[in-house]
């Protein structure tokens, strides 16, 4: 068997595209464009690199990008006092701080100081508890673009048996509240889970985010399944993912490439948030199921 290549990229352009076309809405019925501030702290290379590409696409999809970029050094506090003047500014919808922050910033204390309406990561406690409860809030950009990646591949993803590799706040958590919401029997495996190969065999989908270069193994996957690699992992012969590409992609129904699969709608999800935060704000109806 050969699987189905999911395209993240592509998926990803359209969803930009369908954004662009209710920014522009969402211009003409407010009066004024949608803002988001993204926060740089430290020369991090990949981060900066993500950043700039988050204010290009914001601004390529007719929003305003306001970018902050504080030395690695910052005291805790300056930041934090960087966030509560974001906190209060009407111009700006959304607020994201890029991670990972420099060792010596308590990166808790940082998501938990950002107004929960204006968290457009999905990271601050309250917007996980809206989560976990079935509740609207804000929803991580990485994990909800897989799921979108998902039902677009296969529709309906009700009564499927789910494993979540990984159970960081950021991917793993949210990514199991995500696929329970969608009805799927959801199992979190993580680095000590017992006989993960047969665990992960039982899957009708699997979710890779342990952060372990191809560390799942074709033979682990059951035959046509579908495989999401979040893993973005850079070794000596380049970008890999967590999932052995090459072993999965002989077995599985459908996978995700890294790079091109999950990591573009990380971005394209996000202008999401910030366009469902604007409308929130000023009373303007924004069309989800659209997006
Ligand atoms: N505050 C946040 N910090 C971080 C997040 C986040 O969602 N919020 N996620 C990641 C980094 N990230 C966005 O910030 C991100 C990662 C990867 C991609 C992407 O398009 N990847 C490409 C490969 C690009 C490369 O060569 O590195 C792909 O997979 O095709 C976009 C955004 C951690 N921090």
């Amino acid at each position: 068997m050969s699987a189905n290549i999911i395209d993240g990229k592509a998926f990803a352009l359209s969803l930009r595209e369908r954004i662009a076309a209710q920014v522009a809405d969402f211009v003409a019925a407010a009066g004024r464009k949608p803002g988001l501030a993204v926060v740089l702290v430290g020369e991090d290379p990949a981060s900066a690199v993500y950043v700039r590409s988050k204010g290009k696409a914001t601004v390529a999809a007719g929003m305003t990008s306001f970018e902050h970029r504080l030395p690695a050094d910052v005291a805790l506090d300056d930041l934090l006092a960087l966030v509560d003047t974001l906190n209060v500014d009407p111009a700006v919808d959304g607020i994201l701080v890029q991670l990972p922050l420099p060792g010596h910033l308590d990166e808790l204390a940082v998501t938990t100081r950002i107004d929960p309406d204006k968290d457009v990561d999905g990271f601050h406690p309250v917007n996980a508890g809206w989560l976990a409860t079935g509740l609207e809030g804000f929803v991580p950009c990485t994990p909800l673009g897989c799921v979108m990646l998902l039902k677009d591949q296969l529709g309906d993803l009700t009564g499927l048996d789910a494993v979540v590799i990984g159970r960081s706040n950021i991917v793993g958590k949210p990514m199991a509240q995500l696929l329970l919401k969608e009805s799927c029997t959801v199992t979190i495996a993580h680095s000590r889970t017992r006989d993960l190969s047969s665990v992960v065999k039982r899957a009708d989908i699997v979710v890779a985010a342990v952060g372990r270069p191809e560390m799942v193994k074709g033979e682990w996957i059951k035959p046509g399944a579908t495989v999401i690699d979040v893993g973005i992992n850079r070794t000596a012969t380049g970008l890999v993912g967590d999932v052995d590409f090459a072993g999965a992609a002989s077995v599985a129904g459908a996978i995700t490439p890294v790079p091109g699969g999950v990591g573009p709608m990380t971005i394209a999800v996000l202008l999401r948030n910030t366009l469902v935060s604007a409308g929130r704000r000023e009373g303007v109806a924004i069309n989800e199921v659209a997006l």
